[in-house]
C-alpha cells in the first residue's frame, strides 16, 4: 500500500451560515491508524460524515483510496461505525450478520463469527439485549467482515465503561495486526488514542490545527522551561508556538529546537497529550484575539 488513503483539498462543509469544517487539506498515507482529536464542535463528525459520503462537501475535493468520493464510488471498501454503533436492536446478532452478507460484496462471515465466538457473544441474542460493550464489539465485527481497506470509527468507546473501552481498543489493535487497512478513529481523549494511533489530526473550530506522523510530531517539538526573567531572550532565538507563564517560570513550546545557551533552561520532550493541549490552547487564544 503506497497510495494515500485520504486526500482532502480545501474541503469544507457549511450548515446554513455556519461552517462545520473549513479549508481542510490533508493527506493520510494508507496503512496508518489515525487519531482524529478535537473538543466538542471541532468538526470531527463532519469530517467523518464527508469521508463516508453521508454529507456532501460545500467546497473542495476528497479522494479515498485513490478514488474521488461520490455516490457508490468506493464505499464497499470503507466501513464506518458511528457513535450509535449502527445496529438494528430488534435483530439477533446472527440476523445482523445475514444483513451484512446480503448488503456487502466483500463480506466474509468467518471474520465476524470467529471474533464474536472468541468474545463469547451469542449469535442468537437480540442486539438490544446486549451490553453496550458487546454491542460495540458486534458493530466492529460487522465492520471488519466487510474487509474494509479503510475503517472509520466515530468515538467508538465514548459510551463504554473503562473495561469495555480497553477490550474494544484491544480488539481494534488485534484487527489492525491481522489486516493492512487504514483506520481513522475520533476521540476527545488523547490518552485513549496514544497506544493505538501512529498518525494524528487535530481539529478545532472546524479547522485542521495539526497533522502528521505522531513520532515525527513528537520529535519536532520540545518544551523549554526556565526563568521568566530570561524568557524573552530565549524566545527570540527559537520558533516559539506557545508560551505558558507559571509564576516565576515560563514554559515554551517550540518547533525545531535550536541550541539554548543558558544553563538555567531545561529542554524536554513533549508527550502527545501535552502537544495536543498546547495546540488547542493556541487555537483558543487565536480565536479570542480574533474576537477581541
Ligand atoms: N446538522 C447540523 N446542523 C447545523 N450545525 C451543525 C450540524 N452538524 C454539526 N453542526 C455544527 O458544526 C460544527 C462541527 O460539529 P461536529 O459535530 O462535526 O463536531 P464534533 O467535533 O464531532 O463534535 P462532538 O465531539 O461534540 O461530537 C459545530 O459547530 C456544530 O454545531
Amino acid at each position: 500500500m503506497t497510495q494515500a488513503a485520504i486526500t482532502a483539498r480545501d474541503l469544507g462543509r457549511r450548515y446554513g451560515r455556519r461552517w462545520g469544517l473549513q479549508h481542510c487539506s490533508l493527506e493520510v498515507p494508507a496503512g496508518r491508524v489515525v487519531g482524529l482529536v478535537g473538543p466538542n464542535g471541532a468538526g470531527k463528525s463532519t469530517l467523518m460524515n464527508l469521508l463516508v459520503g453521508l454529507l456532501r462537501p460545500t467546497t473542495g475535493e476528497l479522494e479515498l483510496l485513490g478514488d474521488r468520493v461520490g455516490p457508490d464510488t468506493v464505499l464497499d471498501r470503507v466501513s464506518y461505525i458511528d457513535q450509535e454503533h449502527s445496529l438494528y436492536r430488534d435483530f439477533t446478532v446472527r440476523e445482523m450478520l445475514t444483513a451484512g452478507r446480503l448488503l456487502n460484496r466483500r463480506w466474509d462471515d468467518g471474520i465476524a463469527t470467529e471474533r464474536l465466538t472468541e468474545l463469547g457473544i451469542p449469535l442468537t441474542t437480540k442486539v438490544g439485549r446486549l451490553s453496550g460493550g458487546q454491542r460495540a464489539q458486534v458493530a466492529l465485527a460487522v465492520a471488519l467482515a466487510k474487509q474494509p481497506e479503510l475503517l472509520i470509527l466515530d468515538e467508538p468507546v465514548a459510551s463504554l465503561d473503562p473495561l469495555a473501552r480497553r477490550e474494544m481498543m484491544s480488539t481494534l489493535m488485534a484487527a489492525k495486526a491481522e489486516r493492512d487497512c487504514t483506520i481513522v478513529l475520533s476521540s476527545h481523549v488523547v490518552s485513549e488514542l496514544e497506544r493505538l494511533c501512529d498518525y494524528l489530526v487535530v481539529l478545532d473550530h472546524g479547522h485542521v490545527k495539526l497533522v502528521g506522523d505522531i513520532d515525527d510530531l513528537l520529535e519536532q517539538h520540545r518544551l523549554l522551561v526556565g526563568p521568566a526573567a530570561t524568557a524573552d531572550l530565549v524566545s527570540a532565538q527559537q520558533n516559539v508556538l506557545h508560551r505558558e507563564d507559571l509564576e516565576s517560570r515560563v514554559s515554551l513550546l517550540v518547533r525545531g529546537i535550536r541550541p539554548v545557551g543558558d544553563a538555567n533552561w531545561r529542554v524536554r520532550r513533549v508527550n502527545l497529550e501535552e502537544l495536543v493541549m498546547r495546540y488547542l490552547f493556541m487555537s483558543a487564544q487565536g480565536a479570542q484575539e480574533v474576537a477581541a
